[in-house]
């Protein structure tokens, strides 16, 4: 029965998008059932059987007068026709009524409101268009008080509407608040987990009310993926991204024919107008602003497009659109905000003073975070950290297994009906078969050829092998500009399928014990890399071994990146390795493994790409492999000196969780994001199964260290540390009190002058000094923010603490320390020779004994011989064989 109604919508919406009286269409549907051939001759017939010569039923351009009468014909049914399904769960006292027209109201319509050439292709536009009408008469919605009086009906209306078109049993927590506040016409604030159902909060409000729900969102490849969902639920959808020549998609939305438009934040603010005309059309139910972090400077994702966002709740509002009874909520989601992040973007969108804030846990139960040292940089690396992977698929396709995983999508395209794609006549590439990516040199030095590639995207520069990363990301992610999606009929399988958490947020600890032995259910693997450059080698290195892998970034040709798109939904990639660019909001249930290859440049972007594993509910693992004896680096982008000094804060904050030792990963993920964890523990992540090290007592090291900064500052009032504590030689005693001690030399003057400390490795200092700052013994003693305290400056309880009797010191010794440890080699980064060559005044005297004994003797130089099998290698040859002339 569902699936007639969704038929007959859709068959009903095409008929009258080719031009026909929404009355004849429905007449004729009702008659000879969903059959697009059948209902097209039955009006055909029909016209050609009425002796009065209504011309008008078949008509595209009729009269004016014709036209009027179509609009009137078509506006008295247009709620219960285009929505049958939907309507069917309004009873007559539900909130949101369809206003009542007129015959005036409706004969009034001025049909020059319709967008440029849309009035012909699609009669009803603007059927409730009635400036004219009373507020009465144009009230979309019953009272305030009806609203309350109806709550607990709306709420079993939306459960039924979850279990209809999406097939879940109950709404969570958060999703009823969300609407509850869109009920009472609140604007909202939703803070919930990645893969939670955020989706859901703005998608029911289109079903309810048969109104437009609008969503901004930051990426075409976004929106594409949700409107595609959409039209599996049965529910038209349609995406207008920023690019587009053709407008036909958008004047349909703007003439009301889909319940969810997806726009991105450019497009939206130029149609302002035409969204005044919608909303007192066909209604605008809700503005949805997706993914909202994006608003925010302090944010990962910052677009300054968003910022001009507020012009939403500047315009739709009641006192400022007299058609309006209320003003049109704005519900505002992300799933990863801190604390003024959110700040901000209640500003910035001059959201209202009573905007309810809905937050959720961030607590993912089902993740398994761990951390692993890699110098992630050659093929070396990828052998030692991906071997488990490639084995994992491989042995799959040896016991004979078809795909990786069982393929629970329908074919993608047989759910777009139409792509509008400015772009969609070029032909999409196989896949790269990195492979074949040889290395030629060409007439201009040197190029990448993709034999499978279209002529025009034939050349993979030496661009692409940049080490760039992949930065503030384009709307127009995809090559498909706009796109629309009539819904099919929604899913059958699942209805009524449990909601898909088996794994409860409160399940005690033995159960979660459980969980630490569940093998993995395969499915695919996401690895995201810092640089362009990495998507490339990855990919190739598992290619080789028989892994189905694509690269994605944003410099690749579009039709490529579409193709990666699709085949990851279909599931027949088994890993995609991806830069930044790849994925915001992507919801595929089964994605098993997400990879981290390098330090992300935050906890927000690290959380929402790790959030993207496990949201069937099972156990997925997020893993994050860096270089932990190395201080992270941000990668080059433009900022202003705000941004660098936050973008510093943010990466400073995500070395210290690949840092941590001690304290369980998914806790302080969640409590990075303000929210109090209430467990002591996830028992999943490393650090939870395999405990934390044993504590040590470093009082020694540190009362050193403490010196050894102090003493600089030993003229400011502590007499009892003063630059005769013997780390400081008398010669420079006066100079060095007044510069700002840097931490690499304190250490190599610790380690000079004692002896005991000599195999501490400078990355164990770096850890010691990171773990005193965080205790609040030290900090930055300049302006700059940096990842790593490099001019460390004693604090007010630092100088407590030395002055203080001789009380243990212990601490739990961070990965670097025990790194450091492991790889403990006599001045494993000095030679004997070389230590003290940090300090200046130590240089400055071996560099005048040097002198003074003559020149040293010049080394040989190692030449090496150019590897012509690379481009480099090639270009190094010529260059010498010039040189050489
Ligand atoms: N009440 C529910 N019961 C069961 N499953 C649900 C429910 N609500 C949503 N889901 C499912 O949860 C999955 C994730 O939904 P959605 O994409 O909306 O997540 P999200 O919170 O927007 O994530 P992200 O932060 O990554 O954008 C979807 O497959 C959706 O169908
Ligand atoms: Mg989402």
């Amino acid at each position: 029965m569902e699936g007639d109604y969704m038929a007959s919508d859709r068959v009903i919406a095409e008929l009258v998008g080719m031009g026909f009286e929404f009355s004849n269409v429905t007449e004729a549907v009702k008659a000879v059932g969903p059959s697009m051939d059948s209902a097209l001759e039955y009006i055909l017939n029909d016209t050609r059987r009425k002796s009065d010569g209504a011309s008008s039923s078949t008509c595209l351009a009729g009269s004016t007068k014709s036209l009027r009468r179509r609009s009137l014909s078509s506006s008295q049914s247009l709620g219960k026709l285009r929505q049958p399904s939907i309507m069917e769960h309004l009873q007559s006292g539900c909130r949101p009524k369809w206003r009542k027209i007129t015959t005036e109201s409706a004969a009034s319509v001025p049909l020059s409101t319709t967008l440029e050439g849309s009035t012909e292709s699609f009669p009803f536009v603007n059927v409730n268009s009635n400036p004219a009408s009373t507020p009465e008469t144009s009230s979309l919605y019953t009272d305030y008080k009806d609203v309350e009086d109806l709550g607990s009906d709306w709420e079993q209306k939306s459960q039924d509407i979850l279990n209809k078109h999406f097939g879940y049993l109950s709404l969570k927590t958060f999703q009823k608040e969300a609407l509850s506040a869109w009920f009472m016409y609140k604007d909202c604030l939703v803070l919930a987990a990645t893969g939670s159902g955020k989706s859901l909060c703005f998608q029911i409000p289109a079903l309810l009310t048969g109104k437009v729900v609008v969503v901004i969102s930051p990426l075409i490849s976004l929106m594409h993926d949700q409107c595609l969902k959409l039209a599996k639920h049965g529910i038209s959808a349609c995406f207008l991204g920023s690019g587009q020549i053709d407008r036909s998609v958008e004047q349909k939305a703007m003439n009301g024919m889909y319940s969810i438009v997806y726009v991105c934040p450019e497009t939206v603010v130029r149609l302002i107008k035409p969204l005044q005309n919608l909303a007192e059309g066909r209604g605008i139910a809700l503005f949805a602003i997706d993914e909202v972090h994006c608003v925010s400077k302090w944010g990962h994702d910052f677009r300054p497009d968003y910022r001009r966002l507020s012009i939403l709740r500047e315009t739709f509002r009641a006192d400022n659109l007299k058609f309006l009874k209320f003003d049109i909520p704005l519900m505002a989601l992300t799933a990863t905000a801190t604390v003024c992040v959110r700040d901000d973007i209640l500003k910035s969108l001059c959201m209202s003073k009573e905007t309810k804030i809905i937050l959720t846990s961030f607590f993912r139960p089902n993740l398994r975070f761990s951390v692993k040292h890699s110098r992630t940089s050659s093929s070396y690396s990828y052998e030692k950290d991906f071997h488990e992977l490639v084995a994992t698929y491989t042995k799959e396709k040896s016991s004979g297994k078809a795909n990786l995983v069982h393929n629970d999508h329908e074919d993608v395209h047989s759910i777009v009906n139409t792509l509008s794609v400015d772009s969609m006549s070029e032909p999409v590439p196989d896949a790269i078969d990195y492979d074949s990516l040889s290395e030629s040199d060409d007439e201009t030095g040197m190029s990448l050829e993709c034999s499978s590639a279209t002529p025009k995207e034939k050349k993979l520069s030496v661009e692409y092998l940049e080490d760039e990363r992949d930065d503030i990301l384009d709307v127009d992610d995809l090559d498909v500009s706009c796109g629309e999606f009539h819904g099919q009929s929604p899913f059958k399988s699942s209805i009524g399928c449990e909601s898909p958490e088996p794994y409860d947020l409160h399940s005690g600890p033995e159960e979660r014990l459980k969980l630490q032995s569940r093998t993995r259910d395969e499915g695919p693997t996401i690895i995201y890399v810092p640089t362009r450059k990495e998507t490339l080698s990855i990919a190739k290195f598992l290619s080789k071994f028989g892994v189905k892998a694509a690269a994605y970034n944003a410099k690749l040709p579009k039709s490529h990146l579409r193709q990666v798109h699709r085949e990851f939904h279909e599931n027949t990639l088994q890993v995609v390795v991806a830069t930044v660019a790849f994925g915001m909001g992507i919801d595929k249930s089964n994605v098993r493994r997400i990879i981290h290859y390098g330090w992300p440049q935050s906890l927000e972007a690290y959380y929402q790409e790790a959030g993207r594993a496990g949201r069937d509910g099972k156990v997925a693992d997020c893993v994050l492999y860096a270089n932990l004896l190395r201080i992270p680096t941000l990668l080059p982008s433009q900022r202003s000196e705000e941004q660098t000094k936050q973008a510093y804060k943010m990466l400073s904050d995500c070395f210290r969780y690949g840092m941590r030792t001690s304290s369980c990963r998914a806790k302080t993920l969640v409590e990075y994001f303000g929210e109090k964890f209430n467990q002591e523990k996830c028992f999943l992540c490393d650090v939870c199964v395999k405990g934390p090290p044993a504590v040590e007592n470093l009082r020694s090291e540190v009362m050193i260290f403490m010196q050894a900064i102090a003493s600089y500052y030993g003229e400011k009032g502590f007499p009892n540390i003063s630059c005769d504590a013997g780390i400081i030689q008398n010669s420079v005693r006066q100079r060095r009190c007044t510069e700002k001690p840097n931490l690499k030399t304190l250490i190599s003057r610790i380690r000079e002058q004692h002896l005991e400390f000599t195999l501490r490795d400078l990355s164990w200092w770096r850890g010691l000094a990171r773990v005193l700052e965080d205790k609040g013994f030290i900090r930055e003693g300049d302006d700059m923010t940096r990842v790593q305290i490099k001019y460390p400056e004693p604090t007010e309880m630092g100088l407590e603490l030395l002055r203080s009797e001789d009380k243990p010191f212990y601490i739990y010794p961070e990965t670097d320390m025990l790194l450091a440890k492991e790889d403990r080699k006599p001045y494993s980064s000095f030679t004997e020779w070389g230590k003290g060559w940090a300090d200046p005044e130590i240089r400055r005297q071996r560099l005048e004994r040097m002198r003074s004994r003559g020149k040293p003797k010049k080394r040989k130089s190692r030449k090496h011989k150019p590897d012509m099998k690379t481009v480099r290698g090639r270009l190094a040859a010529k260059l010498s064989k010039k040189t050489a002339y």
